[in-house]
């Protein structure tokens, strides 16, 4: 895979005009296409050396012409080779017509496929192509191939799988792994396309990475090369003034911990000095709790007004256990110039009157970061969520550029969109992160990066990452407090 895209997300609809520019700088599109075809036949013999007999199920476009590539190429060692087709395979047109007539056998008809102990299916129905679920004459061989534990490899996508949203056309295959070519797709990433690709492989079939980029938006795998020159903030060499002054506002007596995990981690993440900010009445349970997290009385707005003139407060986080109301509206309108994360009950606040928050927040230019979940998502962007049109990514981006705000959209597959519509998935956070005051504990991860000075999408992104390594770390019994033990310095800094 070329090192220039490494990370690059490209949608299915970017890569066609790819494909048009590649074919209009002078390259022969067949020869993409037996480069892509021989790349899958590459790795059904890697992956699977003992297979009894290929089969190759090949659709009606360009996917079910790498099949027969694929065919043809596994046909050429020696293997054992069957393809069975979608339609009439005499119907094909162009490349796909072309790979057809390299396969020397006739294709039989897709519904004639029982899977055997032994067979190895190499699935060549749809990929970027698939524009509608999938029809009735394919669901009989992907339900039963899929329930027979045949292994799948999959061209392109698992059929089904949608390269835009990752979502399952009516159903799908269940890949062990997928051959890509060039740069993954958004589907290869989002739930639950991802969890049906198996193992991603990405190729370079030799178009030039150039016109790959030229094509691409501003979409990315979160990756450290997303924010790594942002990381000289990190360092801790600096007085711990300059790391930064971390404020968590603090709920009523009930619901303390929340903060105090944001807090903790916040401290854990490099922030100089972390300070809970707590109303009267919580004050002893919190200071019961605290040791290396200092602790300030704020009651009510006059005294966050009061406290806000120390500019050397420079990052804020407002949401874990701080009730929803009329005060969360209020503490976070005052805070909208300033660097926060904006988190839970934070979010949840704003069901109503949310315009007023977007309209503070573009106003006074801060550095915003929301974090929903899923649940907060649909409260505070609900004609967003509904749109049953909009990926996951294409949702995020909508929420970034009405609020104004750095939207970390959470979730196995959180997304980061800035109002800009740069777009980061992630990738590294295990399943079982998905564990109580989780949230918390990312909310001051981010609090942290922010503290030190870095950019708001940078600052999400990194942390983000950061939490799903600490999830690793942690393993499978990962609470939030063992989560908060795991966070591990970012390249040596922090
Ligand atoms: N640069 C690259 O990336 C390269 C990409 N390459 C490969 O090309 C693939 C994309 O090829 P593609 O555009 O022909 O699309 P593909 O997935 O074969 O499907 C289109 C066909 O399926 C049909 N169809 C769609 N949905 C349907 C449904 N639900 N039910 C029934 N029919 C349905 C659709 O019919 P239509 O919608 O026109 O009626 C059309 O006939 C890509 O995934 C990769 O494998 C390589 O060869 C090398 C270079
Ligand atoms: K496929």
């Amino acid at each position: 895979m070329l090192q220039a895209l490494s990370n690059v997300l490209v949608t299915p609809a970017e890569m066609t005009a790819v494909d048009k520019d590649a074919a209009r700088s002078g390259i022969d599109s067949f020869s993409l296409m037996r480069s892509a075809g021989t790349a899958v036949s590459a790795a059904a013999l890697r992956l699977y050396p003992e297979a009894l007999r290929f089969v190759v199920l090949c659709g009606p476009g360009n996917n079910g012409g790498d099949g027969y590539i694929a065919a043809a190429a596994l046909a050429d060692t020696g293997a054992s080779v069957a393809v069975f087709a979608l339609g009439d395979a005499a119907m094909l047109k162009g490349d796909a017509a072309r790979a057809r007539d390299a396969f020397a056998l006739v294709p039989r008809p897709l519904d004639a496929y029982g899977p055997q102990s032994g067979d190895v299916v190499i699935d060549a129905l749809f990929g970027a192509g698939l524009a509608r679920d999938v029809p009735d004459e394919a669901r009989t061989v992907i339900e039963q191939v899929n329930a027979s534990g045949v292994p799948v490899l999959a061209v392109d996508l698992p059929s089904g799988i949608d390269g835009r949203t990752g979502e399952i056309r009516g159903l799908s295959f269940v890949a062990a792994h997928t051959v890509t070519f060039m740069a993954a797709k958004p589907g290869h990433l989002l739930m639950p396309g991802r969890a049906r690709c198996g193992t991603l492989e990405i190729f370079d079939i030799g178009i030039p990475a150039r016109l790959v980029a030229d094509r691409a938006g501003d979409l990315h795998v979160n990756t450290p090369a997303m924010w790594e020159q942002h990381l000289g903030a990190l360092d801790p060499a600096t007085h711990k003034y300059k790391r930064g002054h971390l404020a968590v506002l603090c709920g009523g007596p009930v619901s303390t911990g929340a903060a105090r995990l944001s807090a903790a981690a916040g401290l854990r993440a490099g922030a100089g000095l972390v300070t809970l900010a707590s109303p009267a009445e919580a004050l002893a349970v919190n200071a019961a709790h605290l040791t290396a997290v200092m602790l300030k009385e704020i009651n009510n707005a006059a005294g966050l007004a009061a406290w806000l003139k120390d500019r050397r407060l420079n990052a804020f986080v407002l949401g874990p256990g701080f009730g929803v109301g009329k005060k969360a509206r209020d503490f976070v309108l005052m805070l909208c110039g300033r660097a926060l994360v904006l988190d839970a009950d934070g979010i949840s606040s704003f069901r109503e009157g949310r315009e007023q928050l977007f309209d503070r927040i573009a106003a006074e230019g801060g550095e915003v970061v929301m974090t929903p979940h899923e649940g907060e998502f649909a409260r505070l962007f609900p004609d967003i969520a509904e749109d049953a049109a909009l990926s996951k990514i294409e949702k995020a981006q909508a929420a970034a550029r009405l609020s104004h705000a750095v939207i970390v959209y959470k979730g196995p597959d959180t997304v980061v969109a800035a109002p800009s519509g740069r777009a980061a998935v992630n990738v590294n956070a295990p399943p079982w992160l998905a564990t109580a005051g989780s949230g918390d504990v990312l909310a001051g991860i981010i609090g942290a990066h922010l503290a030190q000075g870095m950019p708001a999408f940078q600052a999400a992104a990194s942390a983000v990452w950061r939490h799903g390594e600490a999830g690793v770390v942690a393993g499978r019994t990962a609470t939030a407090e063992s989560l908060v033990e795991s966070i591990a310095p970012l390249r040596g800094n922090a």
